[in-house]
C-alpha cells in the first residue's frame, strides 16, 4: 500500500493567496488492480489558473489543488504505461496517484534523453501550446506584423515571443524586473521594458512601436490592457489569453471601455483556452520540440525543491518571482 502526501484547498482564496489556505494531507492508496497504475510525481506544474478556477467551480474547499504533473509508473498492471515510463496526468497536487490509464498521456517517445522532463509543462506543453495557438489560430499572426505580450518573460510569454521572431514578426514584451527584461533581449525580443519602472506605460508602448500593434497577446487585462487599446492598429487582432493583473481582486475593476476602438479600428478580441484544440496537441508538441532541438526555441524555468513548498512555488509565482515556467520538483 502506498502512502500520499496531497495539498488541499483548505480555504476559499480571499484575495492573494495566503499559506493557510492550503492543507497537507495524507492518503493511503490501495495495490494497482488489473489495468491500474501507480505512479510517482516527478515535477509539478504551478499555473495562475489555479488561482481563479474557484470562480469557475473547479475547487472547493477540501479538494485535492488542482494541477498537472511528471510522473513516474512505479507498478503497473497496464501494459500501455509500463514501469519507469513518464506520463502527464492532471491528478492534482499529490505525490503518488493510483490510475487505471484513461487520463494519462505518455510523454513523447520521441523526447531527448538529456532534456528535462520538466519542460512537458512548460515550454514543449501546455504553456507552449498556449503560445502557439494563441498566434496561429487566434492572432492568425504574418510575418513583418508588430505583437505585443505582457507577462512576457513567464512561461507562456517566452514562447510567445519567440514563436513570433521565428514567424518574422517584430515583438515588443513587458515584464516586471530588468533580469527579466536583459532575458527576453537575450531571447530576441526586439523592444522590452519594465512595466513597472517606466514613468507612463502608454509612452513606453508607443516608443517601442510608433507606428502600433497589429498583434496583442493579452496575459494581464485590467489597466494594462486599457492603456494597450488605443494602439491597437486598424483590424489588429487581440488573444485574451489571461488577466492575471485581476485574479487576486476582491472586487472587480471597473473601465473604461473597449468599445471606441474595437469599433473605429475593427479590431478582433477573442478569448481562448488551449483546450480548444485538442485534435491537434500531438502535431503541435512535435513542433514545439524540433524548434527547441534546432536551437530555435530557448528555454528556462524556476524551479523550486521539495513537494512541501507547492504552495510557496505557486505563491510566488503569482508575485512574479518566476522568469520562465515555474514548476515543483518532487
Ligand atoms: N487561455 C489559456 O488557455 C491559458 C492562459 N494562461 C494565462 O496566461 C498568462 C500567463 O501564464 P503563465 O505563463 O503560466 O504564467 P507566468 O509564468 O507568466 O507567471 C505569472 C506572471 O504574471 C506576472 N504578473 C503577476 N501579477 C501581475 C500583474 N498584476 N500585472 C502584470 N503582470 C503580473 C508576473 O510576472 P511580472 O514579473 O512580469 O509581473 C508572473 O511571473 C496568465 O494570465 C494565465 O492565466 C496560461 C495558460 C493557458
Ligand atoms: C485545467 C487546465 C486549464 C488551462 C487553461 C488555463 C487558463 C488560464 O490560465
Amino acid at each position: 500500500m502506498a502512502q500520499a502526501q496531497v495539498w488541499t484547498l483548505r480555504k476559499h482564496f480571499q484575495g492573494f493567496p495566503k499559506n493557510t489556505d492550503f492543507e497537507l494531507k495524507e492518503e493511503k492508496l490501495p495495490e494497482p488492480q488489473n489495468g491500474e497504475v501507480l505512479l510517482e510525481a516527478v515535477f509539478l506544474s504551478v499555473d495562475p489558473y489555479m488561482r481563479y478556477a474557484l470562480l469557475y467551480c473547479l475547487m472547493k474547499e477540501g479538494d485535492v489543488m488542482i494541477g498537472q504533473q511528471v510522473a513516474r509508473v512505479i507498478q503497473s498492471k497496464n501494459l500501455k504505461f509500463p514501469v519507469g515510463s513518464h506520463v502527464t496526468t492532471h491528478c492534482g497536487w499529490r505525490t503518488h496517484y493510483l490510475s487505471n490509464g484513461s487520463d494519462l498521456v505518455l510523454v513523447l517517445p520521441e523526447w531527448p534523453k538529456n532534456l528535462p522532463l520538466s519542460l512537458a509543462l512548460g515550454a514543449i506543453g501546455m504553456p507552449g501550446l498556449t503560445a502557439l495557438y494563441g498566434l496561429e489560430e487566434v492572432c492568425q499572426i504574418k510575418s513583418g506584423e508588430t505583437l505585443l505580450v505582457n507577462a512576457a518573460a513567464g512561461a507562456v510569454g517566452i514562447i510567445v515571443g519567440q514563436i513570433a521572431k521565428l514567424k518574422g514578426c517584430k515583438v515588443v514584451g513587458c515584464a516586471g524586473s530588468e533580469d527579466k527584461v536583459a532575458f527576453l533581449k537575450q531571447l530576441g525580443f526586439d523592444e522590452a521594458f519594465n512595466y513597472k519602472t517606466v514613468r507612463s506605460l502608454e509612452e513606453a508602448l508607443k516608443k517601442a512601436a510608433p507606428d502600433g500593434y497589429d498583434c496583442y497577446f493579452e496575459n494581464v487585462g485590467g489597466h494594462f490592457s486599457s492603456v494597450v487599446m488605443p494602439q491597437m492598429r486598424e483590424f489588429g487582432r487581440i488573444a485574451v489569453c489571461g488577466s492575471i493583473s485581476m485574479y487576486n481582486d476582491t472586487e472587480p475593476q471597473k473601465g473604461p471601455y473597449v468599445h471606441p476602438e474595437m469599433i473605429f479600428k475593427q479590431l478582433r478580441m477573442e478569448g481562448f483556452l488551449v483546450h480548444r484544440w485538442p485534435h491537434k496537441h500531438p502535431e503541435s508538441l512535435k513542433r514545439l520540440l524540433a524548434w527547441q532541438q534546432q536551437g530555435k526555441l530557448q528555454w528556462r524555468e524556476h524551479v523550486t525543491e521539495g513537494f512541501v513548498n507547492m504552495p510557496a512555488a505557486f505563491m510566488g509565482m503569482l508575485k512574479g518571482d518566476n522568469i520562465g515556467k515555474a514548476v515543483v520538483k518532487a
